[in-house]
């Protein structure tokens, strides 16, 4: 079979996804329905005898959390885990914190739009000392300043989070290693982006479910064997990615 594993899987609910906030690098933690989704993420795992032996995530704890519950139900605690900020969800902007209705309020509906579509357009920047900026946060202090996000678009995730793909997850993949990223939509639409080949403007079209491993065999020059992966539950997925679609139709 292919001579790499590499099995993506996001975390699930949080608690601002109940109260449809841009949460972005704010690090809320996944609600009781979340946690049941990395638990059975791991269970999924176990079932198909794919068991990680590295796990990548962000520094954000509804990741770090969702790798946790999803190992322990694979029966694989043991195994190391690397944290990286490259591996975050998109940073918002001045977005974070917001809902749907005070962003129409504030931006209007085509900037709103726009915004949705668009794969190199941030939102305006998050002021440092806001209330859901980083910009004091401890875990941050590495990041050379000016290279520390205050907004991102999609583009902006791509670039930032490739090195890693190169430095931190392929050697790991080069050693024979099953590697697990558990992270976030943008992030993982990013790396999904690069691995399958995706155009910038159907990636912001891309949605990968919640919870539900996406596993790729990569062949010896990292191309992906199936296009767009397996994931470990495709009924589960399919309905996910079209309640996503619908959702979004939604006025
Ligand atoms: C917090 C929230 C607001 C709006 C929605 S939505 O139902 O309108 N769908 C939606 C909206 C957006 C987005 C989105 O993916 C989406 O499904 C974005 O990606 C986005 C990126 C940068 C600025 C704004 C947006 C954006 O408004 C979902 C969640």
């Amino acid at each position: 079979d292919a001579p790499y594993k590499l099995i993506l899987l996001r975390h699930g609910e949080s608690e601002w996804n109940a109260k449809n906030l841009f949460t972005g690098w704010v690090d809320v933690n996944l609600n009781e329905k979340g946690e049941k989704e990395a638990v059975r993420g791991g269970e999924l795992l176990k079932d198909a005898d794919l068991l990680p032996d590295v796990v990548h995530t962000s520094l954000q704890k509804r990741a770090i959390r969702t790798a946790q519950l999803a190992l322990e139900a694979a029966d694989r605690h043991w195994i190391p885990v690397h944290r990286s900020w490259r591996l975050n969800e998109r940073h918002y902007g001045a977005l974070q914190g917001k809902d749907k209705a005070q962003t129409l309020a504030e931006f209007g509906e085509e900037q709103f739009m726009l915004w949705r579509r668009s794969y190199d357009t941030p939102p305006p920047p998050l002021e440092d000392g806001t209330e859901f900026s980083q910009s004091s946060d401890p875990r941050y202090a590495t990041i050379p300043p000016e290279l520390r996000p205050r907004t991102e678009c999609l583009k902006d995730v791509v670039v930032r989070m490739l090195p890693y793909w190169y430095d931190g997850i392929v050697p790991d993949l080069l050693t024979g290693r099953t590697v697990l990223v558990a992270a976030h939509g943008n992030s993982l639409r990013a790396l999904v982006k690069h691995l399958d080949g995706i155009s910038d403007a159907d990636i912001a079209g891309l949605n990968i479910p919640t919870g539900i491993p996406l596993y790729y065999e990569l062949d010896a020059d990292f191309k992906p064997v199936t296009p767009g992966g397996k994931y470990l539950d495709p009924e589960a997925a399919a309905a996910a990615i079209e309640a996503v679609k619908n959702q979004g139709k939604k006025k």
